[in-house]
């Protein structure tokens, strides 16, 4: 059965294919280094970002590598500004901003926005790195994130042991991207063997219908254990920094006390209409659609 995610965003985001030039701009640039000191229990890579799937010669996995190897040209330049990030013109791009409270970066709420993502600043940008208020998910997930056997779901699921204001970034969904045919191809076997599903299909609205397809389960990074819930407490939003493939951003949809269980609703949540004949859900909630969601890809 297919558990997904869907977010409805429009986004026109001008890439280049990397370029010698850009290549050495990038060396030039200070490289920001992922924080991550998760691992896995089980028999699974941990990766600390989204990697290609192998390649099988197709023209899609041609246009997915091509996407994936490609940088964004938008950047912005604050060098002399000390308010970075708040020129709409360069920095965000007209996407959700944070704003820091108590010491750490949170995503301002604005449901009603109409874009609906991240852009934050990246390799090219001349804002200083240690000024940037637009630099979050990039650094990597934060700490005291725990992997427990959940006796609510009857499987693992990730827990915080420290409190998590409204807003705040939990980590990424990384793992291996797909292409469409690929992720149909594993969603059969996955069907048919009755096994837990970690494909997560992420839908942007631009021009064209732009989705993100994510596996995390032979090689994922510690959002692979978020578990689906109707009322969850957290919420998936996509986020670009050097790249025009999204990450998947986890963040906080409300304030999170020690010891919650975090989940997110596969499929992006509110206006959820899609179908619901997927496994029985399990969440427990007031609001509890009674299935794990499954769209079609
Ligand atoms: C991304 S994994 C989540 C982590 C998983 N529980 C584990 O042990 O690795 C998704 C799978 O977890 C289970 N799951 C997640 N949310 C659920 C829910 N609300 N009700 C029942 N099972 C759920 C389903 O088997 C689903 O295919």
């Amino acid at each position: 059965m297919k558990d997904k995610a869907q977010v409805g965003l429009k986004l026109e985001v001008p890439t280049v294919r990397k370029s010698s030039q850009m290549q050495q701009m990038k060396s030039m640039s200070t490289l920001i280094e992922i924080e991550d000191n998760y691992d896995h229990m089980e028999n699974v890579e941990y990766i600390l970002e989204n990697v290609l799937m192998p390649d099988d010669g197709s023209l899609e996995f041609r246009h997915l590598q091509d996407d994936y190897n490609s940088h964004l040209t938008l950047s912005c330049k604050c060098s002399n500004n000390n308010n970075c990030c708040n020129n709409i013109d360069f920095c965000h791009k007209g996407g959700l901003k944070y704003m820091r409270v108590k010491g750490e970066l949170v995503v301002i709420p604005n449901e009603s926005q109409q874009f609906r993502s991240i852009l934050e600043c990246n390799e090219l940008c001349e804002c200083q790195i240690s000024k940037c208020l637009n630099r979050r998910v990039q650094y990597g997930p934060r700490q005291k994130l725990e992997v427990f056997e959940s006796p609510l779901y009857k499987s693992k699921g990730l827990r915080t042991t420290a409190y998590i204001p409204s807003g705040a970034f939990i980590c990424e969904y990384a793992g291996e991207l797909l292409t469409l045919s690929e992720a149909q191809k594993r969603i059969q076997i996955i069907d048919e063997n009755c096994q837990m599903n970690y494909i997560l299909c992420l839908y942007e609205h631009s021009k064209t219908r732009l989705i993100t397809i994510v596996d995390p389960s032979k090689r994922g990074n510690i959002g692979r254990y978020l578990n689906h819930s109707c009322q969850p407490n957290c919420k998936i939003l996509p986020v670009r920094t050097n790249c025009p493939i999204p990450k998947i951003g986890i963040f906080a949809k409300r304030d999170i006390l020690a010891n919650e269980e975090l989940c997110f609703h596969y499929a992006g949540g509110d206006n959820y209409n899609g179908m619901l004949n997927g496994k029985p859900c399990l969440c427990g909630s007031t609001h509890c659609n009674g299935f794990i969601p499954n769209t079609q890809i």
